[in-house]
């Protein structure tokens, strides 16, 4: 029972289209204000009002004239049901207008739930249409009543004019108060979408930048960095050092392991290294089994110490499935006015004297 007046009271589910949906939302607050609205003034009128017999009558068809248009919007005919909602509310409120003799009532106001009504469902076509035709019946009931083609008008006052009035005043706060709730989840929606969005974006980037099998920062990232690094540290004066190291004989373990226990030595290599390293360094894999590493606010004799320390590191880590692997490592501190070129090669140059010296070794570029 309980869910029968739920679903009785929901908007009917809309499948896919998200427009007919929220103007489905719209029109079943709407029909349901509409009954809402007809069920208040017809307990007024019940609880002593001063209307006509047939205004009753009136109210008790347009009650069920809504009633109807909320059997069609839940049979899925949303724009057949707003149409009908707002033909019903107009033609209905004219009648009684007609009937009372006079637009000096608050029935006269309600008018003006209408037009919002027809702006909620129908946007700025529907509210300009509601607005003249309104003003238009107004205007038409005025000449009306002065030709003094309506029946003697009744002006006494009682509790029907303040339920008329509070229903008014209801039913256009929740009006309001729902377009304020459809917009506020429209942004909430759009907000988190775009919070989604940039996380996708975030992402995309770090995976563009960082090396796929070590996880360490790629060569695109290094050279866009390195550019940069160079031109700070040579305009503040601070000492910056490269550093190259490449696996020895890396070529043989993977002939006598396999290439999956290859890519393993390197990523664990990558791990070993990199947990040596201060924060503000740049570790990259250059390629193959080479990697890069900037050195910040470092001259050459910590760059030579952290080489040797690292070249030690690697030696004596037992590599899981290979055991052991050694790393020759060139070093060289960034000359003042020296250019990206010259100073990789003093370190490409480093290295390629520490592997010919035997590897497992560190040299300085000269
Ligand atoms: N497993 C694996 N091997 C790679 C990867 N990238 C490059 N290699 C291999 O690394 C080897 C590098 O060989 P070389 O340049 O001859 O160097 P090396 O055998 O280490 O010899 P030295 O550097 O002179 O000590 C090649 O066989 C490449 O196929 C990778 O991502 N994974």
């Amino acid at each position: 029972m309980k869910h029968a007046w739920r679903r009785w009271l929901a908007p009917p589910a809309v499948e896919g289209d998200e427009d007919k949906r929220r103007r489905a939302a719209v029109v079943n607050t709407v029909v349901l204000g509409s009954i809402a609205f007809m069920l208040i003034v017809l307990l007024g009128m019940l609880l002593g009002g001063k209307a006509p017999r047939s205004v009753l009558w009136m109210d008790v068809g347009l009650l069920a004239a809504y009633v109807l248009m909320h059997r069609l919007l839940h049979r899925g005919h949303v724009g057949l049901a707003a149409m009908g909602l707002t033909l019903i509310g107009f033609t209905g409120l004219t009648l009684i207008n007609m009937r009372l003799g006079t637009i000096r009532t608050p029935t006269a106001s309600i008018y003006l739930f209408i037009v919002l009504m027809a702006g909620a469902v129908f946007q700025l076509r529907g509210l300009l249409t509601a607005a003249a035709a309104s003003s238009l019946a107004v205007l038409g009931l005025i000449q009306a009543e002065n030709a003094g083609l309506l029946p003697r008008p009744d002006y006494s006052v009682g509790l029907m004019q303040w339920v008329t009035y509070t229903a008014l005043f209801g039913l256009a706060s929740f009006l309001t108060y729902q377009g304020n709730q459809v917009v506020r989840r429209a942004l909430a929606r759009a907000e988190a979408e775009i919070e989604q969005r940039k996380l996708v974006e975030a992402e995309l980037s770090r995976i563009a930048i960082t090396d796929a099998l070590t996880g360490v920062w790629n060569r695109r990232h290094f050279e866009q960095t390195i550019g940069a690094e160079r031109a700070k540290a040579q305009r503040h004066h601070t000492p910056l050092s490269l550093l190259l190291f490449d696996v020895d004989h890396f070529k043989a373990l993977n002939d006598q392991f396999g290439h999956q226990a290859g890519d393993q030595v390197l990523t664990e290599l990558a791990r070993l290294v990199g947990r040596s390293l201060r924060d503000g360094d740049v570790l990259a894999r250059w390629g193959g089994e080479e990697f890069a590493v900037i050195l910040h606010h470092c001259p050459a004799a910590d760059a030579l110490r952290l080489a040797e320390k690292l070249r030690g590191l690697v030696a004596g880590h037992a590599f899981d499935r290979v055991g052991t692997v050694t790393a020759s490592f060139g070093v060289a501190e960034l000359q003042p006015d020296e250019t990206l070129d010259a100073w990789f090669r003093r370190v490409d140059l480093a290295l390629y004297a520490a592997k010919s010296g035997g590897r497992n070794a560190v040299r300085l570029g000269a």
